[in-house]
């Protein structure tokens, strides 16, 4: 059943301090004590920059079924964060799993997407870095980024509210709110665009993914230049998750349980009202991208 959603009545402004929580069970295994012989750490090949509850963890570990990938395990925020950024390459590198040779790194930090900083960091580090950007329908990326926080502050024992007193301020919508801020996608494509051309950047369909990952991962190997080794046999669908799991190795897993929760049912005129605001912006995206997406 959905969880209750709280009505209270406090002024909160809602904070962004939540991290991905949702590393898929049994990744792989202990982390060894010495790295195995032939391998090292070697800086992202390909970036997936996000988008926050664009399905950016999903990506990630389906892609990581791949031989030639090598999947770094947290996210680094090093391009988005001031504090990590200061602490150097070195630093970051040291954070990339051990790969061989003949394997791609790849790390997913989705904040990177909605950073002012991070395109033009990244571009000094390696201008033709191949980035992954997963997007999915905006206004459902904004129930989907309330509901993350709604939980990570219930869990602190946190005051939380009901996500129509979050999206209208004064009888208007509130379009200050960073749920909404960063589904505004034309106006952070833009900014990726002044450093990267727009073949460097593949975007994911995030909608797609949830309903049949096999093509969107295809597409996404044929972008690294990755032998297709990703099979429909990889995937199954979990009826009581209601999402598709990873089968690879001999072992069948699952995301966390933070991933793919229930959503609030939002008031129907809130929710037209949002996604009038998003439409303009969605027309401008898909100019951009020369591409169109099935949102509203
Ligand atoms: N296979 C599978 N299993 C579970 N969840 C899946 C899957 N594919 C995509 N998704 C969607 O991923 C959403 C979370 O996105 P992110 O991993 O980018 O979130 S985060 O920004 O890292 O917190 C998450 O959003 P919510 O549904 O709001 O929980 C899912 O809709």
């Amino acid at each position: 059943a959905p969880p209750e959603f709280l009505q209270t009545g406090f002024g909160i402004t809602l904070d962004p301090m939540d991290l991905d929580s949702g590393l898929a069970v049994n990744v792989s295994g202990d982390v060894p004590s010495s790295p195995p012989p032939g391998t090292s750490k070697r800086a992202p090949h390909s970036i997936i920059i996000g988008v926050r509850k664009g399905g950016t963890r999903a990506l990630l570990e389906m892609l990581d079924i791949h031989p030639e990938v090598a999947a770094a395990a947290t996210e680094v925020h090093f391009f988005d964060w001031d504090e990590n950024y200061a602490k150097g390459f070195e630093w970051y590198r040291d954070l990339m799993p051990y790969s061989y040779p003949h394997q791609i790194t790849v790390e997913k930090t989705p904040g990177y997407f909605t950073s002012a900083l991070a395109p033009e960091r990244i571009c000094a580090m390696n201008s033709s870095i191949k980035l992954l950007l997963i997007l999915r329908d905006p206004a459902e990326r904004v129930i989907s980024d309330y509901t993350q926080v709604y939980f990570n502050r219930l869990e602190n024992h946190k005051p939380v509210q009901a996500i129509e007193n979050l999206l209208v301020r004064n009888g208007a919508l509130n379009v200050r709110y960073k749920a909404i801020q960063r589904s505004l996608y034309d106006i952070h494509m833009r900014n990726w665009l002044r450093h990267f051309p727009l073949e460097q950047i593949h975007i994911v369909d995030g909608d797609a993914l949830i309903h049949d990952p096999l093509p969107e991962l295809q597409k996404v190997e044929r972008f690294l230049n990755l032998p297709p080794r990703i099979v429909s046999s990889n995937f199954y669908f979990n009826q009581t998750k209601g999402f598709y799991c990873i089968r690879s190795d001999g072992r069948e897993r699952c995301l966390h349980e933070s991933k793919g929760r229930p959503h609030p049912a939002v008031n129907s005129t809130v929710l037209q009202q949002l996604r009038s605001y998003l439409q303009e912006h969605n027309r401008t995206f898909f100019r951009l991208v020369k591409r169109t997406f099935d949102w509203q």
